[in-house]
């Protein structure tokens, strides 16, 4: 094999910890000697041993004049875990090839330099653009200190997300709804407006198949504290539900909730500013949200142009009207100059629906 067959494995072993590692990356690692692979490793949870740790301790002392294959660069300062270019250069590695570098910049570079100051032999960007597409979320992270934003709608073809009576269940289908529980799993936190709540009294958990699945942390923008006590995310116990609301709103009507055991953070600063909302998630240790709407949410959120991917589930199904939502409200953009432009990554069919998936052009 080449060193790209064995970097795409280093890859596709990466992904394993998608969604768990936030706020570390997500890195695979694969060790080769003599043509044989004989140590594999993913980071899977943070705090947790590195995917060096992991495939060095499956190689053992085989690792001695072995090759590594790293999608990110080995880290080379205390964190959590002890460097893991210290410990590549005591198990005597003979090289290592590297997908991409870090953008930490307490990282970046920092690693490469420790290696080949210790006579290792290192390669760099093999894959580079697919070891990069591993981690958007580290990266904007990294880039912004902000959470990464997926703005999920599901529509018919002529845009609506329900009927002018409010009616919504279903549109898309359950080869397309169970598409969004796949990203439930993989956001720390899924956000959605009060009105969804009290129009859909959704549960907002992730619900797959094999059964083995994790909730985000269901975050309800609430200025006034209007989410029905008896409400699914209230009552069933099954996630963490986090309210955000006004600091005006009383302590005593807080108390039934916070004696169900959800959180209410009042916001200091103004709650219709999703830049607030957004930085009192990552203080509060979200680095992923997936926004579920509705309509005025997303408005918000479009706004304040905090939108890192858009998830678009199409449903071929016509519902008109105009007083039916789509599926972005608020007062939009008045100019075609001023559109919030973004380009397709992939469009795919689900059952009898199409999903977009886009992203914002990097200006
Ligand atoms: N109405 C539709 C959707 N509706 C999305 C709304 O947010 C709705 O409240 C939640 O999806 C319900 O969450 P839960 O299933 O109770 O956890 N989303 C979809 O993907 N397709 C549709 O047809």
């Amino acid at each position: 094999m080449k060193d790209e067959d064995y970097m795409q494995l280093a890859i596709n072993i990466a992904k394993v910890g998608i969604g768990q590692t936030n706020p570390n990356p997500v890195v695979g690692a694969v060790i080769v000697n003599d043509g044989q692979v004989i140590g594999i490793g993913a980071h899977l949870k943070a705090g947790e041993a590195h995917a060096e740790v992991h495939a060095l301790q499956m190689a053992g002392d085989k690792a001695k004049n072995s090759t590594i294959y790293v999608t990110l660069e080995p880290c080379s300062h205390f964190g959590k875990t002890p460097p893991c270019a210290d410990l590549l250069i005591k198990s005597k590695v003979k090289r290592v090839v590297i997908g991409t570098t870090d953008p930490n910049p307490q990282v970046s570079g920092k690693g490469i330099k420790k290696l080949r100051e210790a006579g290792i032999e290192v390669d760099l960007g093999i894959m580079k653009l697919q070891a990069d597409e591993l981690n958007p979320v580290y990266y904007h992270y990294m880039d912004t200190g902000m959470p990464y934003v997926t703005l999920k709608s599901a529509i018919s073809l002529d845009g609506k997300i329900a009927t002018s009576t409010g009616e919504s269940k279903w549109i898309t289908g359950e080869r397309a709804r169970l598409d969004v529980h796949m990203y439930r799993q993989i956001h720390d936190a899924i956000l959605v407006g009060v009105n969804t709540v009290i129009t859909d009294n959704p549960s907002l958990t992730t619900r797959l198949p094999n059964g083995n699945s994790r909730n985000p942390i269901r975050v309800i923008l609430d200025s006034s504290l209007r989410t029905p006590l008896h409400s699914n995310v209230i009552q069933d116990d099954l996630a963490s539900t986090w309210i955000i609301v006004n600091k005006s709103v009383k302590q005593e009507k807080m108390k039934p909730f916070i004696e169900k055991g959800i959180r209410i953070i009042p916001i200091q600063d103004d709650i219709r500013s999703i830049k607030n909302v957004l930085k009192l998630l990552v203080e509060n240790g979200i680095s992923s949200v997936f926004v579920e709407g509705g309509a005025e949410i997303n408005g918000s959120f479009l706004k304040e142009r905090a939108i890192n991917q858009v998830l678009t589930y199409i449903a071929p199904k016509l519902i008109g009207g105009k007083r039916a939502p789509t599926s972005i409200g608020g007062n939009g953009i008045e100019h075609m100059a001023d559109v919030f432009q973004l380009s397709v990554k992939s469009v795919e069919q689900l059952g009898d629906d199409i999903k977009i998936v886009s992203e914002p052009i990097r200006l």
